[in-house]
């Protein structure tokens, strides 16, 4: 009897294939996959459990299908009245049994060469079709086909002499027809044919996707499986969760944002004084983009990056830093766009949030307007019955402060944050700089695993070992754990903020995954179409029309370039790109303004200035530096300064030409041009230009246009007419008058 896969069996008692599988592994019966077969004790078993039979239906779907068989010979063409007769004799009487036995990877899946055609037809039926082609016409493949794959036909099999199948082959993305046949052992004219059974029309060389080469697999009853092709490069595989054993319990890692001046700056400033240089006598702290304080004996790690939009970089870039958002509403202000903002991006990011209702200590401050502002936005306070807790601060006081990290704690604590301290470390570039005497400066903050001195590591497309480790209070420290933000110096490069970081074991692979990522991201920079560099600028300048605003960004730290950078990339006009073509972090220098002439670009100085020099350059040079320190002003200025750049555009047409056939002075008038309109039509309203002996003479306005002594408006082809030029008297016999008018053109 023919065997029946899983999945056929679930479609015969209308139950998922999920679900027959774990029956069967209820059943002690282990299968691979849906396409596993099963034995008759297996189906006996589940027919036991599904009440209405397949096994039932089976023989009868059998009888049925022989009986049709039987009958085909007469039953051919006359047929008619149960509407199956296709043509060609293809759409044989299914019974509903038969197409069952279609694998059910042919439908749904993009297993659709260019070819692909008589889907209705054999593409219908499978080696499981117990009729097989019978003796009917076109029956020649079907014949091979059932003879092959019925071991319970009536008729023994032809004894075929083949090689024995393999029990499984595998393969990595695809396969080509001669592939998968040199793996099965078998003719790809057959491989070819079967797919054409199954309603493909393939070449030998036909690039066959996964679901073909299981569908073929399982004609031949051969286990299949994909091998998964590991890009060492990619350092998001190291990543991968671990088991959850070997984790302990790590510090949250906490982001403020808000909206501007409600306090964000102020608050990490207050948090950090109370806390850090309390508890480190004399400590010194100094800027790395993220500290750590400790409340409760625990620890708690603040990213100290510009706002949400380095969060947002971050996230985009495919880091998870966050575990925590404190979202800062002054109590004075309530809830302002920008507060909305960094609510939908912690949401987006699924981290919990934490409202800091800050300036409590001002005489106007109203938390509960504040809170019901965000109850508006979803978040309900505690106190009105919701979840979000809100604790009411003075940054500025350091009141409240304890009961905020209290409250992180807290929050942490249900998050369960874990990682394992004994891995090579894993994690994220927090901000990045070249400094002059260290050399590529980076904060990186530890996600997992402990970093130490000496360790191999690629940070993003840069590689090296980590010369030395400086903790958030400026001390040289060997190692640092889960959560704990450091700066390294060792690295060949500066990364960017966002980027990922891993330990190798040891320097050769790290150099290896670390050339081979910064090769292939030079290549995908080179294949970048708008690519902007000194040497093909003029090229591209002299394309003419200005239909992007060029912009180089320059910052105090790679996080707030980054920033900054993709908040501008943002920015939405019709008709205006923004393409930033520099960024850095430091002072705007000299070479800065040289670019920004030759492109024609506006500097961006975000807590920057430019040096002596650069100064002096842009004096001469009249370039635009734009100073801010806040970046919402900074967007806020570009997109109004865009707007202006969207002036109407005016496109030159002419509309028609006029011979000058005499002229007559006349005093006060000038000279009147007595013209013949050779083509088109010259308009009152129209530019002109004068046109001698192929040069233009001039170009103006038309002062008078007359025909005989009346003004005219327009004046047509084949029609003679006065025209006097505005500021022009100098036309003469011969002379061509051109007509045109500036037409607004429609932006794309
Ligand atoms: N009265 C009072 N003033 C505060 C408090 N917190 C911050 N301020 C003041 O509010 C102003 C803005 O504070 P910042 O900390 O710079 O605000 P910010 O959100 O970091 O602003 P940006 O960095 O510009 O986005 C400053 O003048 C602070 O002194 C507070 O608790 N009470």
């Amino acid at each position: 009897m023919t065997k029946i896969r899983v999945h056929e069996y679930a479609k015969k008692v209308d139950k998922p294939s999920k679900e027959i599988i774990q029956q069967l592994s209820k059943l002690n019966i282990e299968v691979a996959n849906h396409m596993a077969t099963l034995e008759p004790t297996a189906v006996s078993k589940l027919d036991g459990i599904y009440k209405k039979t397949a096994q039932g239906q089976r023989p009868q779907a059998q009888n049925r299908q022989q009986n049709k068989g039987a009958s085909r010979p007469q039953g051919q063409g006359q047929n008619r009245s149960q509407g199956q007769n296709r043509p060609q004799g293809q759409g044989q009487p299914r019974p509903a049994g038969q197409s069952q036995n279609r694998p059910a990877g042919a439908k749904g899946s993009n297993f659709t060469p260019k070819a692909a055609k008589p889907s209705a037809g054999p593409g219908q039926r499978s080696s499981n079709r117990p009729g097989g082609g019978g003796p009917g016409r076109g029956g020649q493949n079907r014949n091979r086909k059932g003879k092959q794959q019925r071991p319970a036909n009536p008729m023994p099999p032809m004894p075929r002499k083949e090689k024995e199948l393999p029990a499984k082959i595998t393969f990595t993305e695809s396969l080509t027809v001669a592939e998968l046949a040199k793996k099965l052992g078998r003719e790809p004219s057959e491989i070819i044919k079967k797919l054409f059974m199954l309603g493909v029309m393939a070449t030998i060389n036909q690039e066959l996707d996964k679901d073909a080469i299981e569908l073929i697999c399982a004609e031949y009853d051969v286990e299949v499986e994909e091998e998964i092709l590991v890009d060492k490069t990619d350092l998001e595989i190291y990543f991968e969760p671990e088991i959850e054993e070997q984790k302990e319990e790590r510090p949250p890692v906490v982001t403020i944002m808000g909206h501007v001046d409600h306090g964000k700056t102020t608050l990490l400033d207050s948090i950090r004084h109370t806390k850090v240089t309390a508890g480190e006598a004399g400590g010194i702290t100094q800027h790395i983009g993220a500290y750590q304080v400790v409340e409760n004996g625990k620890k708690i790690t603040f990213l100290d990056t510009p706002g949400h939009a380095a969060f947002t970089t971050m996230r985009a870039r495919g880091a998870k830093v966050t575990d925590l958002a404190i979202i800062v509403v002054a109590a004075d202000d309530g809830v302002m766009p920008q507060t909305v903002e960094a609510i939908n991006h912690a949401k987006a990011a699924e981290v919990p949030i934490i409202i800091a209702v800050n300036k409590m200590d001002k005489p106007s401050a109203n938390p509960d307007r504040v809170m019901q502002e965000l109850t508006e936005h979803g978040l309900v306070p505690e106190a009105w019955g919701g979840e979000t807790i809100f604790v009411p601060i003075s940054a500025l006081q350091g009141e409240g402060i304890d009961q905020l990290l209290e409250m992180i704690l807290l929050v942490s604590e249900v998050g369960e944050l874990k990682a394992n301290p004994n891995r090579r470390a894993i994690g994220t570039v927090i901000e990045a700089e070249l400094d002059k005497g260290r050399g590529s400066v980076a904060t990186l903050l530890v996600q997992d695993g402990t970093l130490n001195v000496g360790d191999p590591i690629v940070v993003g497309n840069t590689h090296g070992r980590v010369r030395a480790m400086v903790s958030d209070i400026g001390r040289r420290v060997k190692d640092a754990g889960p959560s704990t933000p450091v700066e390294i110096t060792g690295l060949n490069d500066v990364p960017q903020a966002g980027d990922r970081f891993v330990v190798f074991e040891d320097e050769k692979t790290a150099r290896q995954i670390g050339e081979s990522r910064s090769t292939s991201a030079l290549q995908e920079q080179r294949s970048e179409k708008n690519r902007v560099t000194l040497d093909n600028l003029f090229d591209q300048l002299k394309q003419g029309e200005m239909k992007e605003l060029n912009l180089i960004v320059k910052a105090d730290v790679q996080g707030a370039v980054e920033a900054m950078a993709a908040s501008l990339m943002k920015i939405d006009v019709e008709g205006v790109n923004v393409k930033i073509i520099h960024t850095g972090a430091g002072a705007i220098t000299e070479s800065d303004i040289s670019l920004a002439a030759a492109s024609n670009a506006i500097v961006i100085g975000f807590n920057v200035r430019p040096d002596v020099n650069a100064k002096r350059a842009a004096e001469a040079e009249g370039v635009d530096i734009r100073l801010h320190r806040i970046i919402y002003k900074v967007i806020e200025e570009i997109e109004s300064a865009m707007k202006g750049l969207l002036d109407p555009e005016f496109e030159e047409k002419v509309i028609g030409q006029a011979e000058v056939r005499s002229t007559f002075k006349v005093s006060k008038v000038g000279t009147i041009a007595g013209s013949y309109v050779t083509e088109g039509k010259i308009t009152r309203d129209s530019g002109v230009r004068v046109i001698r002996e192929g040069i233009v003479v001039f170009e103006g306005e038309i002062d008078t246009l007359k025909r005989f002594k009346d003004d005219a408006k327009e004046v047509a082809k084949g029609y003679e007419c006065g025209i006097t030029i505005k500021n022009f008297n100098d036309v003469k016999e011969m002379d061509i008058i051109e007509a045109f008018v500036m037409e607004e053109i429609k932006r794309k």
